[in-house]
């Protein structure tokens, strides 16, 4: 759906009414997705990162709580750049949008709410996915740090 090399933030809204709310991201839409998985970590504050792949892009949006996103565009597989740029998210169910992150990145995520899940929609098939993941230590970029201010 989206050729972009970049990161893109999707934004959505939320309707509320009498009866409840209803979250929405009218712009994003299934065309390029194969499947989906959701994630949530036992505690808030855990880091899962650095997954990156260099064919399979991802859609990943937050069903509940918040977490910090990160994205990072690998440029040597075998040994990145520490001074690669970060893309940092703050994806919020307070928020509806749905981040796009494109093939040939790392990502990662830190829960900051205990009931944080996400659901990750990806363009590959699991079995293109296993061949195509590359894993870097969860500090090796580290846009985990919340400043206090
Ligand atoms: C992602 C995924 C995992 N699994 C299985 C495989 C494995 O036995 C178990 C755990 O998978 P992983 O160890 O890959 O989970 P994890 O290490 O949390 O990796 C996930 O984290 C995020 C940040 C990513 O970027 C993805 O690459 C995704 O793989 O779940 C599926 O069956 N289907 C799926 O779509």
């Amino acid at each position: 759906m989206t050729d972009e090399l970049k990161p893109v933030l999707i934004k959505g809204g939320m309707a509320v009414d009498d009866r409840g709310s209803v979250s929405f991201v009218n712009d994003f839409n299934f065309s390029d997705v194969k499947r989906f998985y959701m994630v949530d970590n036992h505690r808030s504050g855990f880091v899962r990162a650095w997954h990156a792949h260099k064919n399979e892009a991802k859609y990943v949006t937050a069903v509940k709580g918040s977490a910090i996103i990160g994205a990072v565009k690998i440029d040597n597989w075998d040994n990145p750049s520490k001074d690669l740029e970060v893309h940092r998210f703050v994806l919020s169910e307070k928020t509806p949008a749905v981040l796009y992150i494109p093939r040939g990145y790392a990502n990662g995520f830190m829960t900051l709410t205990e009931d944080a899940k996400l659901i990750f929609y990806s363009t590959s098939e699991l079995k293109e996915s296993i061949n195509d993941d590359y894993r870097y230590d969860a500090r090796y970029w580290n846009p985990w740090e919340i400043e206090e201010r």
